[in-house]
């Protein structure tokens, strides 16, 4: 399998608009899915605050487009995440790049909708090996090859690891394979953190919840995607800068005593199925009902 590398010769041109530059001077990061969506929304912010990265994704053109973009901060890495010798040698192109990897977002994976009991063991598996099998090859690979072996200190580099999983919790019907895979990979992500707490690596999961990314909005059937927004309380779908932001906040000193946590970026999906006040429940201005005070009179309470 031979692993192309590319270069772009220009700077990030866009500055971030929230973190100040340089807060990632001096950090690899390497982001899987980097070539759309979110994981290329992540990828443009964390160069501008002047990480290098690495992305890799089954689509060269797509990773070529993100570098274009990126720019020289941007090295690309076709490998599809759920073969393990792939894995194994995008891992090692990349420490032999960059040098190290301080922190490794598992943003690749996805799913097909359909009813549960529509979806053969082919289908099932094919979700679960991308978004279980594929995010613990990487987590594997990443810590045993550069965050386990000793730093320049002679203790072990450490590192982070942020995955993408999904929001709601409560079941997403029509994904109970990517249901099941994104509560798995929370679950290893609690678990890593107490057993390799040991090496100073940190792990956490962004449950994100629904994002208008390219894919989302032209994936799935369209009267879903139109109500989406509306299911959430915010009232609207994420953006994925908004993603890109949580990740280079856990990426920086600020995010280094989170580990083992689930960060659900959601606007409120998770909590609620709809708008507040929901229908019937407002009145006529749109505010909230409110019951009516209990006045009770001492003198009408039975002795004791
Ligand atoms: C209301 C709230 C808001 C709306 C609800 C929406 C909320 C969404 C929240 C989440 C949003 C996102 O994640 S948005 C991001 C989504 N991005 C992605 O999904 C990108 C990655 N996805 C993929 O690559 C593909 O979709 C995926 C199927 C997972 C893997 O592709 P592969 O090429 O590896 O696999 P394929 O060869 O296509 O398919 C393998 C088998 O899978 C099964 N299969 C594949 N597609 C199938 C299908 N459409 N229906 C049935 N079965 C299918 C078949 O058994 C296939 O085998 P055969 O029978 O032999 O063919
Ligand atoms: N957008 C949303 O509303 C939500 C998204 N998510 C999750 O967030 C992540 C990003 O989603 P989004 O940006 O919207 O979707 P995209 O489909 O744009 O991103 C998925 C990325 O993963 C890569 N990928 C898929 N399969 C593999 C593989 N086997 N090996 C390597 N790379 C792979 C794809 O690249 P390529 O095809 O080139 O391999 C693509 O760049 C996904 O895990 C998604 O499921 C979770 C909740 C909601």
């Amino acid at each position: 399998m031979t692993i192309p590398e590319t270069t772009n010769t220009t700077r990030a041109a866009n500055p971030s608009a929230i973190f100040a530059p340089g807060l990632l001077d001096g950090q690899v990061v390497l982001v899987s899915g980097g070539g759309s969506g979110l994981g290329r929304a992540a990828v443009l912010e964390l160069v501008a605050l002047g990480a290098r990265v690495a992305i890799c994704g089954r689509r060269a053109d797509a990773l070529e487009d993100t570098a274009a973009s990126a720019g020289a901060a941007c090295s690309t890495h076709v490998c599809d995440i759920r073969d393990e010798d792939q894995v194994d040698r995008l891992v090692d192109d990349v420490l032999a790049r960059h040098g190290r990897i301080d922190t490794l977002v598992n943003n690749a994976g996805g799913q097909f909708l359909a009813p549960a009991e529509t979806i053969s063991p082919k289908g099932f598996r094919t979700v679960t090996r991308l978004n279980l099998d594929g995010t613990w090859l990487m987590t594997h690979a990443v810590a045993t090859k550069a965050m386990i072996p000793a730093g320049p200190d002679g203790r072990p580099a450490g590192g982070k690891v942020v995955s993408v999983t999904l929001s709601p919790h409560h079941g997403l019907p029509g994904m109970v394979h990517s249901s099941a895979a994104r509560a798995a990979v929370e679950n290893m992500m609690r678990e890593l953190s107490i057993e390799w707490a040991r090496f100073g690596i940190r792990l956490n999961a962004i449950a994100a919840g629904q994002f208008a990314t390219d894919i989302f909005m032209t994936k799935y059937p369209r009267p879903m995607v139109d109500a989406a927004a509306g299911l959430v309380p915010l009232g609207r779908l994420g953006t994925p800068e908004e993603f890109a932001w949580l990740v280079a906040y856990l990426a920086s000193p600020a995010g280094d005593f989170f580990s083992g946590s689930v960060l659900t970026l959601d606007g409120a999906r998770d909590n609620h199925t709809g708008p507040w006040p929901a229908a019937g429940s407002a009145d006529a201005a749109g505010n909230p009902l409110t019951e009516a005070r209990q006045t009770r009179d001492p003198s009408a309470q039975a002795p004791r």
